[in-house]
């Protein structure tokens, strides 16, 4: 791929994701700059990542070619405020937060920005990320392609058309190993108090995740509901087990918490 400088402004959890991503891809991390307010998270960057790593947010923008803004929605306007110095004409902007359209992210920068949205999710970090991406139609072939080959080097991507697509995206794959996690802590508990320690109650669970979502990526032609099956014995007992998750209703749950997902990404597009 195309290698530019890129300045990661707000380098939290989704961007060390992307940068440790990028980095075991084979990226230069002399082309990478992590910015932390806080000097120990940035150095840890330098430490850890071999890239270049700073508190100097303006600094770093103005030199970068492309520019990541990976702070907390709440700080976008603050940060993108004090920002009014950088030239953002030539440069590719590049946001990953939830919530926040193109408008308004240009609003706050007080020019029009060259900006395509990501949302991606933290499995970046071993290169096993979900991005979705929206770009509006003044952003140029070059900087697509571009943003969409930095998103594959951590993972798989897919483009959305509409800007609303953003938060279809958060709430099937931005917010989603959160579900997963959420769901296996569940499980780990259960194992433990069936008299695994917790090493081993993490390892039954953690290969029966593993295993199970490599089957689903392994056998694209077969349907979820047809692998769920072949587990399901007649008689036996994971009916059980899946009785109990159809009685809970956890199909309309599951819904009902995507969808909650998305109302918070839409009520975030009027607070910030
Ligand atoms: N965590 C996740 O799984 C995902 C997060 N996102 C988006 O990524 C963004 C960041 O989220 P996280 O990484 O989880 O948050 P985080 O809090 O871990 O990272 C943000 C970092 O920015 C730093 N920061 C804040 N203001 C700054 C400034 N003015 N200059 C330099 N550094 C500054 C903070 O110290 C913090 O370390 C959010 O907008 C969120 O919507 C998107 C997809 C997934
Ligand atoms: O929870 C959040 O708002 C962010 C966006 C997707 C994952 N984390």
């Amino acid at each position: 791929m195309e290698q530019r400088t890129i300045a990661f402004i707000g380098a939290g959890n989704m961007a060390r994701s992307i940068i440790a991503g990028l980095v075991e891809s084979g990226y230069p991390a002399d082309k990478i700059t992590a910015v932390n307010r806080t000097p120990e998270k940035s150095a840890a960057f330098r430490e850890t990542f071999g890239t270049n790593a700073n508190e100097d947010g303006i600094e770093s923008a103005k030199q970068a070619e492309v520019v990541v803004l990976g702070v907390k929605p709440q700080g976008m306007e603050e940060l993108l405020a004090s920002m009014q110095d950088v030239d953002w004409s030539n440069k590719l902007a590049i946001s990953v937060a939830a919530g926040i359209s193109v408008s308004r992210l240009s609003e706050m920068a007080g020019t029009p920005l060259n900006l395509v949205r990501v949302m991606p999710n933290t499995p970046s970090l071993v290169g096993e990320g979900m991005s979705g991406l929206y770009a509006p139609e003044s952003v140029s072939d070059a900087d697509r392609q571009f943003s969409g080959e930095l998103l594959s080097a951590v993972g798989k991507i897919c483009w959305v058309n509409e800007e609303s697509g953003i938060n279809g995206v958060i709430a099937a794959a931005g917010s989603a190993p959160a579900y997963f996690f959420l769901f296996m802590e569940a499980m780990q508990k259960e194992a433990e108090r069936q008299g695994f320690d917790k090493q081993t109650a993490r390892e039954l669970v953690q290969q029966a995740a593993l295993g199970a979502a490599k089957m689903v990526v392994a056998n694209p032609d077969i349907e979820l509901a047809t692998l769920r099956e072949q587990v399901t014995s007649k008689g036996g007992t994971t009916a059980e087990a899946l009785n109990v998750f159809n009685n809970k209703q956890l199909t309309e749950t599951v819904s009902e918490a995507m969808q909650a997902a998305v109302r918070r990404a839409e009520e975030m597009e009027s607070l910030f």
